[in-house]
């Protein structure tokens, strides 16, 4: 049983803030505490503000950690441990999280660093020693500033680890992995951005300074015996894997490598499927890009197993537009970029669910594939690439007239950032195998489909699903002849053009510094986008389940 004083500190530049200290009032759980917080802050402004200065006295002869009723001046010479809620307010359990840490920072207990991972990370310790927090600092993220641990050298907004996440914004995906885990189904811990002040954390100086404030993630600290890298898959629960594989394939996880999924034995610790897995890290979801998807499932037998009713029950009723209503309201820093990046992805795993595919399956379809040294674009970015293809109807005809107007479309369909370049100049102590290639080659060369020369290379490629009727219309009637005698095309003509063959030509080949954006397009742009998107789906997706089904004739005719 815990007893805590509540109260609401209020400043101009972030409005309610909690704070508690140890009281009188006696909660029953955490919930309820989570709950009474909640309603406290959003309580009447005025009673609040009232409310804060009848504390502050309170606040100021205990010393209490906590978030203060301070001007800015008061705030530089206070010393105290401080905690504030920059991100996450609405969200479950957060408030109630922040409580337990502010009442732990009253106990002078410094942060513990986490030794693994690249980035700076810290266990917060209650009084009796217990971790309940894992923290950490946007500035000591892998790459930025102050990291601790030799990765060090970018600034923030630069590319990161991943190209298409920069350095600093690792912790807006953290929450937003956590918004999004709807109902706690994936289970991710719950998760705020805070601001932690006069707390020691790591700052690359030798000068001795005072202890930095600092933006960082805060996140419950979760009971585990291991994590998966230490276990084979055989004893995860099915549902568990599942559900954290729904995740990262809305998020479009990264680095889902096996140390970001904890493990929690059933109460027989060696049962088959007994193990429950909790999902950590998703600073790098949500890319600004499409990018190669790190799952380290996608070859555990339990991704091939069909999803339950429940699971698909689930994905039904995931609302693409709503998530992104949810990240824009609460998460404002996030970019638009990223938010469309959710947007496909959940369309993608929506549609996928419904032609009946399994985990396994959509992960294959979004993760690019090696042969030899080769990297091709996955069948998503295939169909991305398409589905924006058709957006440059209005200039299409142009492509066949000049190649240089052909290439600068082409170069619009891809996204080059070219402060990457710029900023790899910049970098110091980077490792190697993080520093930017030596070389920004050219996008790839998709196929220009008006031009003469995609034309020809269409009919040369193999079209052995295409359907003779759409071959045949395709090669007849997509031509006309302008005034001058040129070949021109009709854009609904093109348009059934490209959906006949478009999963029958190869990959095209991938280059490492090309990737698919959504960011630039106009909101018009972006719906036509979604609109052609979700025509190529079905195509697409008959294409891959013919690709397995002849895989799995082949494999079960053959004789040894
Ligand atoms: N919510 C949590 N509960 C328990 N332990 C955690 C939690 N979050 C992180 N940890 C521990 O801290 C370690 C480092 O955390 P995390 O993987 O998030 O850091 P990182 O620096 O981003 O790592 P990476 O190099 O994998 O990107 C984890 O391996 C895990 O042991």
């Amino acid at each position: 049983m815990k007893y805590f004083e509540m109260a609401v500190a209020v400043d101009q530049h972030h409005g309610f803030k909690p704070f508690v200290r140890p009281s009188r009032c006696k909660l029953q759980s955490y919930s309820q505490l989570d709950k009474a917080m909640l309603e406290f802050s959003q309580a009447n402004f005025k009673h609040s503000l009232k409310h804060a200065f009848e504390i502050t006295n309170i606040h100021r002869s205990f010393s209490t950690p906590c978030l203060s009723h301070t001007t800015s001046v008061e705030e530089e010479s206070e010393c105290n441990p401080r905690i504030e809620i920059l991100g996450g307010h609405r969200a479950p359990w957060v408030h109630a999280l922040v409580v337990e840490v502010a009442i732990a920072m009253t106990s002078g207990v410094n942060p513990e660093p986490v030794s693994s991972g690249l980035g700076g990370a810290y266990f917060l310790h209650a009084r009796n020693g217990d971790r309940i927090a894992v923290t950490k600092p946007i500035d000591e993220e892998p790459l930025a500033i102050n990291n601790p641990k030799g990765f060090a050298g970018r600034m923030l907004g630069q590319p990161g680890m991943k190209r298409s996440i920069r350095v600093g914004e690792t912790g807006f995906r953290e929450l937003a992995a956590y918004l999004l885990d709807h109902g706690g189904f994936a289970g991710v811990p719950p998760t705020a951005l805070v601001k932690i002040s006069h707390v020691k954390f790591h700052v690359n100086t030798l000068e001795p300074v005072p202890p930095p404030s600092k933006i960082a993630t805060l996140q419950r600290f979760v009971d585990h015996d291991s994590d998966a890298g230490d276990l084979g898959p055989s004893g995860f629960s099915v549902s568990s894997v599942h559900r954290i594989g729904i995740l990262d394939v809305r998020l479009l996880n990264l680095d889902r490598h096996s140390g970001n999924i904890l493990v929690k034995h059933g109460q027989d610790s060696y049962a088959v499927g007994a193990a429950e897995l909790v999902p950590i890290d998703h600073g790098l979801s949500l890319p600004e890009s499409l990018d190669d998807p790190y799952f380290e499932w996608l070859h555990w037998p339990q991704a091939s197993i069909p999803f339950s009713d429940s699971e698909v029950d689930y994905i039904y009723n995931l609302d693409a537009f709503k998530d992104a209503e949810l990240l824009k309201a609460e998460l404002p820093s996030i970019r638009e970029s990223s938010i469309r990046v959710l947007v496909v992805c959940t369309i993608f795993l929506k549609q996928a669910t419904a032609f009946g595919f399994c985990l396994a399956d959509i992960g294959k379809m979004m993760t690019r594939e090696f042969h030899g040294e080769e990297e091709s674009w996955s069948v998503l970015e295939n169909l991305c690439i398409n589905a924006k293809v058709c957006l440059s109807g209005g200039a299409l005809n142009d492509i066949s007239a000049s190649d240089n107007e052909g290439d600068e479309i082409i170069d619009e369909m891809f996204h080059f950032d070219s402060e990457y370049e710029d900023s790899s100049n910049q970098v110091s102590n980077v490792p190697e195998l993080v520093q930017s290639p030596s070389k920004i080659h050219r996008p790839p060369k998709i196929p220009r489909f008006l031009s003469e020369r995609w034309m020809s290379k269409l009919h040369d490629a193999e079209l052995s699903h295409v359907n003779e009727e759409d071959d045949c219309d395709s090669s007849t009637t997509t031509e006309d002849s302008d005034k001058d005698g040129n070949n021109v095309i009709d854009n609904h003509k093109a348009w059934t053009l490209m959906k006949s063959v478009s999963f029958a030509v190869p990959n095209y080949k991938q280059d490492s510094a090309a990737a698919i954006s959504f960011g630039e397009l106009s909101e018009e742009e972006w719906e036509l986008f979604l609109e052609n998107f979700v025509k190529l789906l079905p195509e697409a997706f008959e294409s891959r389940k013919n690709m397995g089904l002849s895989k799995q004739r082949l494999g079960t005719s053959c004789e040894f």
